[in-house]
């Protein structure tokens, strides 16, 4: 099913699709489809539409507007009173478009310029229908569209918008050109395919519930696709039941190397978190003092860190780490080690400012997952955290190729690379996540997942996806978003893992 993919589609491979569609159809098809789509689904957000029911159809120049205007004619068909917003040349409508104006007008619907907007303002509507522009958006959105999102995003009633909230930025999740604006849709009803830019960056924000229609295009003029949304079908075949007749060496050792002074908390939250997550034996490695023991994890081993034997265990270096010579120490020890590596926090700053050992981790043979955060990722790429926001996915490829591993480039929805091009863009959790110390409960997740054998692609989308989802349950039952504490996570993350494995069927 098409439908129920989890792909994702760059505008140029949307187009190559829409274009492949098109010449094997009647004119004007997709876009009668993806409005009786759209109205569809408007119908159902509004169960008095019968009763007459008010809409606000905003219209664009282009073939986006085109969809508004089919869905213009359905909702008035099904008894709504339609209002559409258009402030162009119908003449100028691409012909498609046109035709499809055409028809809008032949039913008993108001039109109105840009002008009428202050009484429209004034009105109650059920719902905003945002047909401005899609992935046809070539610049910032001004004058007069700019006042009309405005004025849009100040209405409480839900809008819904067609395609794409007009003015994001459908490959990247921005918002398009320099001060440029965006529609705050609760709803989009993407066509054809799911696009990146809805679910990371503002994507999250302004896109709302996603739904994805595809116009019943025929399977064989999809491309097979490089993006996808991180589900557990991605991962789940590396997750392994536990045998009986196993021990704590079958599940490997992690090593957390950081906790400089004042940062103890950073690496105890690491190791605590590779302990839940299933590691056979978690030691953890201070750069400063070690304490003799974790009083509420005692099965953690603390150690000095140059007392540390890397070769045996999957190393997670960064948290708490600091920048001193003994942290650039450990890291040249680790990246010359052929152990697993999750490298986080600190280790990338340090790694920043190296190029030696930045040419040393891209040759090592072993498994790596850098997770950078987008200041940490804009270090490693001498750019600005603003530069890497601009393009996540490229920023993360990008990383990927260079550092040959896979990239966790953290955020609102979660970017991961890996170096031949595949992404992945996470959809679990929620700003709960914006607190300290849970980048360094995802690094020992990532850690455990590695020493149980887990590849790296494979290990860095289930912890990211478990992590999300362990802030998702904390929200649902009501522990946040706000004031969720980093160490809140992690019991809840075991629940999760151990409830994806219940549910796999048996081998
Ligand atoms: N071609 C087709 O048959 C189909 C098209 N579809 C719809 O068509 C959309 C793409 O249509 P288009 O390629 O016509 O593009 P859009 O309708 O998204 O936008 C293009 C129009 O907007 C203008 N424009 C772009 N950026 C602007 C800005 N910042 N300020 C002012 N004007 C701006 C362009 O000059 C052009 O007139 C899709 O997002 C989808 O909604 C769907 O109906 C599926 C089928
Ligand atoms: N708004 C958000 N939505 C989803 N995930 C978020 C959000 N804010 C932060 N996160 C997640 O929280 C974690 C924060 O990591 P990081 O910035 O390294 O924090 P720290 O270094 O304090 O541990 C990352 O996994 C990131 O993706
Ligand atoms: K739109």
């Amino acid at each position: 099913m098409k439908n129920s993919s989890n792909a994702l589609y760059s505008v140029a491979a949307i187009r190559r699709i829409e274009q492949a569609a098109i010449a094997s159809l009647p004119s004007g098809s997709l876009m009668q489809r993806a409005g009786l789509a759209a109205a569809k689904l408007a119908l159902g957000l509004i169960p008095s539409h019968s009763s007459g029911a008010k809409a606000l159809v905003l219209a664009g120049p282009g073939n986006n507007g085109g969809d508004a205007f089919v869905l213009a004619s359905h909702l008035f068909q099904n008894g709504m009173a339609v209002t559409v917003l258009f402030d162009a040349y119908p003449e100028k409508l691409p012909a498609d478009a046109r035709g499809a104006y055409a028809q809008a007008r032949q039913h008993a619907i108001q039109f109105s310029p840009f002008s009428g907007l202050p009484g429209i303002l004034e009105k109650q509507w059920d719902i905003v229908i945002d047909g401005l522009f899609g992935i046809g958006l070539s610049k910032a959105i001004a004058t007069p569209y700019r006042e009309l999102i405005d004025a849009v995003n100040r209405m409480s009633c839900p809008v819904l918008a067609l395609d794409v909230p007009s003015g994001l930025d459908a490959d990247t999740g921005t918002i398009a050109g320099k001060d440029g604006i965006a529609i705050r849709a609760a709803y989009t009803i993407t066509f054809i395919g799911d696009k990146p830019g809805l679910h990371t960056a503002h994507g999250r924000d302004l896109a709302g519930t996603v739904h994805v229609d595809d116009l019943d295009i025929d399977a064989r003029f999809f491309d097979a696709p490089e993006i996808f949304k991180n589900e557990p079908k991605l991962f789940s075949h590396v997750l392994r039941r536990r045998p009986h007749n196993s021990h704590k060496g079958s599940y490997g050792n992690v090593a957390i190397i950081g906790g400089a002074q004042g940062m103890h908390g950073a690496a105890i939250l690491s190791g605590r978190s590779a302990l839940h997550l299933g590691a056979g034996r978690v030691f953890v490695g201070f750069l400063e003092q070690a304490p003799a023991y974790d009083s509420m994890q005692p099965e953690l081993m603390c150690r000095a860190a140059a007392s540390m034997e890397p070769d045996d265990a999957t190393i997670v270096i960064g948290p708490g780490l600091g920048t001193s010579p003994q942290a650039l120490e450990q890291l040249a020890k680790t990246c010359s080690s052929s152990s697993p590596l999750v490298m986080d926090a600190d280790a990338l700053n340090l790694l920043a400012t190296r190029s030696d050992l930045q040419h040393v981790l891209a040759q090592r043979g072993g498994h790596t997952i850098l997770t950078p955060h987008p200041l940490e990722a804009a270090r490693l790429l001498s750019t600005t955290a603003a530069g890497i926001q601009a393009d996540r996915l490229q920023a993360g490829r990008e990383l990927a190729r260079r550092f040959n591993a896979v990239i966790v480039l953290k955020g609102s929805g979660t970017v991961i690379a890996r170096p031949d091009g595949k992404t992945a863009i996470n959809v679990t959790g929620n700003p709960a996540l914006a607190t300290a110390g849970t980048g360094d409960v995802l690094a020992g997740m990532c850690g455990a997942l590695l020493a149980q054998s887990c590849p790296a692609w494979e290990a860095a989308l289930a912890a990211v996806w478990i992590h999300g989802l362990a802030a998702d349950r904390l929200v649902e039952r009501g522990c946040g978003p706000i004031g969720v504490a980093a160490g809140e996570l992690i019991p809840v993350a075991r629940e999760v893992l151990n409830g994806l494995i219940n549910g796999m069927p048996n081998a």
